[in-house]
């Protein structure tokens, strides 16, 4: 059964999921190595969404990657539930990554071409969680969330459009329950109106799921419709970090309001488009 993520936390709702502190991120090798993440803090509370926006090459990525374990951090914590995780490897770390889930940003090389829909979900599937006579049924069930038929189970991805292929990546990051999910530009890759339907699934299963979001985009106009706080990067610094419903009102930093102004149509994508 897919739980309802904000229960869980009904005692500390004040404590944040994840708290990023001071973190700096080195890339690259040799004389090459470069400081891709400057001294970036953020925290994110249980069932709330923070949008993360900048240009290409800001190190929107970097940090999403960062969190979940691909890079490692030069200096800084990265604490999920309190925990430094930052610097941890091994079992535990694999442990509490099986709770942060990354949604990737291309639909088309993200799913394994070889594999059926429900193969895919199976191998998704936590087994301390479900017994493997239940993955069937499992598989329905995360179907249903993102809205597709039972019988995409038995499909290829070759047979999907861009945005189905989609909310079959967000139905296998959702396979094992996560408590934070990270959706890194997950419409870019996604023609406009297509990209709508993407989000307004990802909006209502936010709220339906109540889990924590980190929402990845160069896009201001999307951050804005599934925001509750937003944090601004260039070159890998914080621009400004504040409720998204005052970035948008009085975006302080010239940086933002460059942002605001390049989004076609002017800010206010809607997701009742
Ligand atoms: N593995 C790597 N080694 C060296 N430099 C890297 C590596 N990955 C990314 N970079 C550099 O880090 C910077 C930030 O890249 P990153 O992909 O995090 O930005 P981004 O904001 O996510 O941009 P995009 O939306 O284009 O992916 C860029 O200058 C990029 O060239």
């Amino acid at each position: 059964m897919i739980r309802r993520k904000t229960a869980m936390h009904e005692g500390d709702r004040s404590a944040p999921l994840l708290d990023v502190e001071g973190l700096n991120v080195h890339l690259g090798h040799g004389s090459q190595r470069t400081r891709i993440l400057n001294d970036v803090s953020f925290s994110v509370a249980p069932g709330t969404t923070l949008g993360i926006v900048g240009e290409s090459g800001s190190g929107k990525s970097t940090l999403a990657k960062t969190i979940v374990g691909i890079h490692a951090p030069h200096s800084g914590a990265i604490r999920f539930r309190g925990e430094d995780i930052g610097h941890r490897s091994g079992r535990r770390r694999r442990g509490i990554m099986r709770e942060v889930q990354m949604i990737p940003q291309d639909p088309y090389s993200s799913l394994d071409p070889r594999r059926t829909i429900a193969q895919t979900l199976a191998e998704a599937i936590d087994p301390a969680r479900v017994r493997v006579g239940r993955h069937r049924e499992r598989v329905d069930e995360l179907l249903a969330l993102v809205q597709l038929d039972r019988d995409a189970a038995a499909r290829y991805p070759r047979e999907f459009s861009g945005g189905q292929r989609q909310r079959i990546a967000i139905a296998r990051a959702l396979a094992v329950d996560p408590e934070l999910v990270i959706a890194d530009e997950i419409t870019s890759a996604l023609d406009l109106s297509t990209q709508a339907e993407v989000l307004k699934l990802f909006a209502d299963l936010k709220k339906r799921l109540g889990i924590t979001v980190l929402f990845v985009s160069h896009n201001l106009a999307v951050v804005q419709e599934v925001s509750d706080s937003v944090l601004v990067l260039l070159h890998g610094e914080t621009v400004e970090h504040r409720s998204a419903e005052e970035i948008f009102r009085d975006p302080r930093a010239p940086y933002t309001r460059l942002l605001l102004d390049s989004v076609p149509g002017g800010p206010g994508f809607s997701l009742d488009a």
